[in-house]
């Protein structure tokens, strides 16, 4: 069965079937052919028809799953099954909705967010029961979160806190296979219960020989071998979705990272990459990446020390102990800008999982970067094309946006300028928001929702390993958020890529030239940034005054916000 899947021919062959449903239907469920004075009407055979075949593949998902659930037979098939079952729910949910009930009517987007929400969840106990690459892919699309609906990315974003798959992992297997040893032989101590439980492994804590602390990430016994299949099903199910909800392709997206997750499934290799962090990063002396223990190090166990440290988004301990919010995010942003704008080698999943924050024993503030195995490459010409892009956008310099977006292969660059800086821009005004008023966020989350298929395509149309630098940004920016954004961002990280122009640049640039350059962008930067300026007075004499941000009307922050 696993091969069928591999070689896509399921997926061809499934297009066909139901191809003709979609060319009709797809647009008769954006027309108001069923709704007439908001009264539905019957719903006509032929639609009947179509509607009896997806009756056919929820039963099929559904009377398969729980059989299989009962005798676990192969587990392949099991998932497999799951995830059609899921597929199908969701498409049978949306195809009633869409022919039952038409946009004018007043009830329509509570319908919509109430399906939407359902959906969610069942996606999530979905990717929770199949675990491994669901879960992976199930963070993937919550990181989506300036085009997805809310109710999606608040739900799947539960997967960066709580993968608790109750996946039993045979550790001293894995161990034996591995190293030949069992951990107790390997380790002076080895604690079985697992202190985390995360998309592709557990970390356990253990004593290393020489009494030092350790975390061992022991990764689930047999995702190696499961992952194509697993990849092979996401992608058919994604396929399926795209055939009755056209505009939400990302299966292109995941044939596009595959490469990238087989490398995060060797632990070897993300040990590697630590360690190049760990150099890139070292003029941050705040910015600490745990150390590898290479000789307790395989593909499926890596070894590191022990962190005591707080989640980056831990509100109740950063406020225990009494540290500024301000500190740690001007700190995280400036390190994630570094990597995107100077180093190019970005971490594509900094989530609050994989951000902790501690005291040193000087009491300085310190970041501690996990979790390395998704890391992507920037080249240096990119690099330097978004910087250019980055500072042209400040001084809405419309040639220049053009050119280097050009030299990106984007056509569409003020809807990547709207991505990247993820603010409204409008190019005839001569500055850049870089806090967002509730109207702003009402405007982009418009754009976003009438201009799906535009973003989109200006995704698709992106160099590859740009679209992790959007979620590295996306995912930066809702931490950002969950601290009551007391940094503006945007500006931090255009000084940033500016300043990276000007070392790139430097040897073809005139001083005085330079200077000029730099006195417009931060005139730019300063005009736009006035009221904002005043607002962060505001906040200040609220902090003063022992109230947070978002008791005021001002930055009240809406749950909708997330989904800007
Ligand atoms: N060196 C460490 N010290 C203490 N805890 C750690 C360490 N490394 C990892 N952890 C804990 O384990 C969790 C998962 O680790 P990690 O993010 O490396 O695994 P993963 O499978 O790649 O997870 P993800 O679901 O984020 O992809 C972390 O969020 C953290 O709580």
């Amino acid at each position: 069965m696993l091969p069928l899947f591999r070689s896509r021919f399921v997926s061809s062959q499934f297009n066909r079937v139901i191809l003709n449903f979609h060319k009709s239907s797809s647009r008769s469920f954006h027309s108001k052919k069923f709704q007439k004075d908001n009264v539905p009407v019957t719903v006509p055979p032929s639609y009947k028809k179509r509607f009896l075949q997806l009756t056919g593949l929820v039963v099929a998902g559904i009377v398969g799953a729980d059989y299989l659930d009962d005798l676990v037979y192969t587990k392949a098939i099991l998932r497999f099954l799951r995830s059609l079952k899921t597929a199908s729910l969701i498409s049978a949910d949306y195809f009633l909705l869409f022919a039952t009930h038409g946009e004018e009517e007043e009830d329509y987007t509570d319908l919509l967010k109430a399906v939407h929400l359902r959906c969610a969840n069942r996606i999530l106990q979905t990717c929770l029961a199949n675990g491994g690459l669901y879960i992976k892919v199930g963070q993937g699309v919550a990181a989506i979160n300036h085009i997805l609906p809310v109710e999606y990315t608040k739900t799947l974003g539960k997967l960066q806190n709580d993968c608790m798959t109750g996946e039993k992992l045979d550790v001293k297997k894995i161990f034996e296979e591995d190293f030949g040893a069992t951990p107790e032989a390997l380790f002076k101590e080895f604690d079985y219960t697992p202190k985390a439980a995360a998309s592709l492994a557990q970390v356990f804590r253990a004593k290393g020989k020489d009494d030092e602390d350790l975390a061992v990430k022991v990764q689930y016994n047999d995702l190696q071998k499961r992952f194509k299949s697993d990849l092979g099903t996401i992608i058919f199910l994604q396929d399926i979705i795209e055939i009755f909800f056209k505009d939400y392709n990302f299966g292109w997206i995941l044939r596009d990272v595959k490469k990238n997750l087989e490398q995060e499934l060797d632990f070897v290799h993300e040990g590697w990459n630590s360690e190049r962090a760990a150099r890139d990063l070292k003029v941050f002396k705040y910015v600490h990446v745990p150390k590898v223990k290479w000789d307790l190090t395989k593909t499926r166990v890596l070894t590191t020390e022990w962190i005591d440290g707080h989640k980056i988004d831990d509100l109740e301990w950063i406020k225990k102990e009494n540290l500024d919010l301000r500190e740690v995010d001007t700190k995280l942003f400036s390190l994630f800008a570094e990597q995107i704008f100077r180093t190019g080698f970005v971490h594509a999943d900094p989530h609050p999982g994989n951000v902790f924050i501690r005291k040193s024993k000087s009491g300085r503030l310190e970041l501690v970067l996990l979790d390395h195995g998704l890391y992507e490459s920037i080249s240096e010409c990119i690099r330097q094309s978004l910087c250019q892009f980055w500072e042209a956008t400040v001084i809405r310099d419309e040639r220049t946006m053009k050119e280097t977006a050009a030299k990106l292969h984007i056509q569409n660059y003020k809807q990547f300028a709207e991505i990247l800086f993820q603010t409204p821009i409008d190019l005839n005004v001569n500055n850049i928001k870089t806090r967002l008023t509730e109207k702003d966020i009402e405007h982009i989350q418009h754009i976003a929702k009438t201009n799906f298929r535009y973003i989109m395509d200006a995704l698709k149309e992106m160099p590859r390993n740009m679209l992790f630098v959007v979620r590295n940004l996306n995912t930066i920016r809702a931490i950002g958020r969950e601290h009551g954004d007391p940094v503006d961002r945007p500006k931090l990280m255009a000084r940033y890529a500016q300043s990276c122009l000007y070392r790139n640049e430097n040897r073809c640039v005139g001083l005085v030239k330079w200077l000029f350059r730099r006195a417009r962008f931060e005139y730019c930067l300063i005009k736009a940034n006035f009221k904002s300026f005043l607002l962060s007075i505001y906040i200040d004499i609220l902090h003063k005054l022992g109230r947070s941000p978002q008791d005021s009307r001002i930055l009240k922050i809406s749950p909708e916000l997330d989904n800007v």
